[in-house]
């Protein structure tokens, strides 16, 4: 790979002895992994890719999965790069935490997190950047997030509004990205010897943002994908003395991990306890991430929370969706008519004026002239939730990704609508009709799907 001679010699001389390795893993093979979904079942072809373990991530394994896969759409996998993996690691949650993903598209940390929080808590998950939000609402859907709102903010937007708020705020910092150089060559032509500075200044802005959210006692992490020091040790270093009531915590090193290094910023030895993963050290690819907990105190302004807000005869409907269903346990979500969708918002969402919401909860459903139609997001939610269910094999989920009308072997004895399950996991809606079902997979979805095209 061809890499710009004043990147070669500013890692020389950082790097020394250890630079020539260092260059050298630029040509090297760019590892795949993949994360399993501890809130899904694991189907047989999962079992079979699942063969070697991350020995960081207990839900990660090295392997490539196919993004078409029924598994993929399903939210049970998801593709990610190794060393992307310990972020989520490192910045692991405890159940019922408030936490925020503030730069969060396309979603692989915030579907990590899922998996730690387990529909517990609340999750803000933000990406400043419209185009990038939707694959991040992708994303969570596909986790089948019940405790998840996604904002489409910028950090000082949200600061006005999650004031002392949070338990946990990741920062997945837009970077100069040397780390990823060799998965994405492309980001070569984007480096110049001021980008990272200039990146340098943006983080501070966000970090600056950043902390005026988080609660005292709070943990933030911050994570890079480059190898700049001014994005990493410098940048760690400005925060803590700019804000004293940080203090980093020290981070386990296994698999390779190195210690960040104090000499590279101002020499502060506390920088070591942050975390450097270099790609001829270990199976994946470049990144650094440091964790820190905070003892400040902030005005957290007591915030009233999102309430129903919901008609009558709406609310009828709704009744009547899951009294024909049969459930009789729905999860306690806060019910709100945006037009003729329904949303079930988490109970700890503060009302918020000043910040851009992308969806406020899970999207249920919506509101025909007199009945309730179920969403995709419910289906792919509803591993926890009573809704009646009818498992389907793979000829019939190809069938049904592609639009089709598709029989069962045997009529149902009550007609409606049935979450289809494939190998355990639910897959979509379908309106079952003695033995036809009807199709409720999203139109913008539907492809045609062959066992080749479709295999994990
Ligand atoms: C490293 S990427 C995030 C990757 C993501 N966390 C994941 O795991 O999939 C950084 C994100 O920060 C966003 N970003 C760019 N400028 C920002 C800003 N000023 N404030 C907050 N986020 C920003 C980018 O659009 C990008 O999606």
């Amino acid at each position: 790979m061809e890499l710009p001679a004043e990147f070669i010699s500013k890692y020389k001389k950082l790097l020394g002895d250890e630079a020539p390795a260092f260059l050298a893993a630029f040509d090297g093979t760019v590892e795949k992994g993949f994360r399993v979904n501890p809130n899904k079942a694991v189907t047989p072809a999962m079992t079979a890719k699942m063969t070697e373990r991350i020995p960081y991530s207990p839900i990660g394994y090295y392997g490539r999965v196919n993004g078409n896969a029924m598994e993929h759409l399903a939210g049970a996998v998801y593709s990610q790069e190794p060393s992307a993996m310990t972020v989520g690691e490192f910045a692991r949650p405890e159940l019922n935490e408030r936490v925020l993903d503030l730069c969060a598209a396309p979603g692989g940390k915030t579907t990590h997190l899922l998996s730690y929080l387990k529909q517990t808590g609340l999750l803000v998950t933000n990406e400043i950047n419209p185009k990038r939000v939707t694959a991040l609402g992708d994303n969570v859907e596909r986790y089948g997030a019940l405790n998840t709102v996604i904002t489409n903010a910028a950090p000082d937007a949200l600061a006005k509004e999650f004031s002392g708020f949070f338990d946990r705020i990741l920062v997945d910092a837009p970077c100069s990205g040397e780390g990823m150089f060799r998965k994405d060559p492309d980001a070569v032509q984007y480096w110049t010897p001021d980008y990272p500075a200039e990146c340098a200044t943006r983080q501070r802005e966000i970090l600056t943002e950043a902390v005026k959210m988080l609660k005292p006692g709070g943990h933030l992490i911050y994570s890079t994908c480059t190898f700049a020091p001014e994005e990493d040790e410098q940048m760690m270093a400005w925060l803590l003395k700019t804000y004293p009531e940080f203090e980093l915590e020290p981070l386990t090193k296994t698999a390779g991990m190195v210690d960040a290094k104090p000499e590279w910023a101002d020499g502060n030895p506390e920088l070591a306890k942050a975390v450097r993963l270099f790609p001829h050290r270990m199976r994946g690819e470049g990144h650094f991430i440091a964790k820190l907990i905070y003892h400040g105190e902030t005005a957290a302004k007591p915030k009233r929370t999102v309430r129903d807000e919901l008609t009558p005869a709406n609310r009828q409907l709704w009744q009547d969706f899951l009294d024909k269903a049969g459930v009789k346990h729905f999860p306690p979500l806060v019910l709100q008519a945006h037009g003729d969708q329904l949303y079930g918002i988490p109970a700890a969402m503060p009302l918020t004026r000043k910040a851009k919401v992308f969806r406020s909860g899970i999207l249920l459903g919506s509101f025909k002239k007199k009945r309730f139609e179920p969403s995709y997001a419910l289906a792919l939610a509803s591993d926890a939730i009573d809704l009646p269910k009818i498992a389907i094999d793979h000829d019939q989920w190809q069938k049904y990704v592609h639009g089709e009308t598709f029989q069962l072997a045997t009529a149902v004895k009550k007609n409606g609508f049935r979450v289809l399950t494939c190998d355990d996991l639910p897959v979509g809606f379908g309106k079952v009709v003695g033995s036809t079902v009807k199709n409720f997979f999203p139109k913008g979805l539907r492809f045609l799907a062959t066992p080749d095209n479709t295999s994990l």
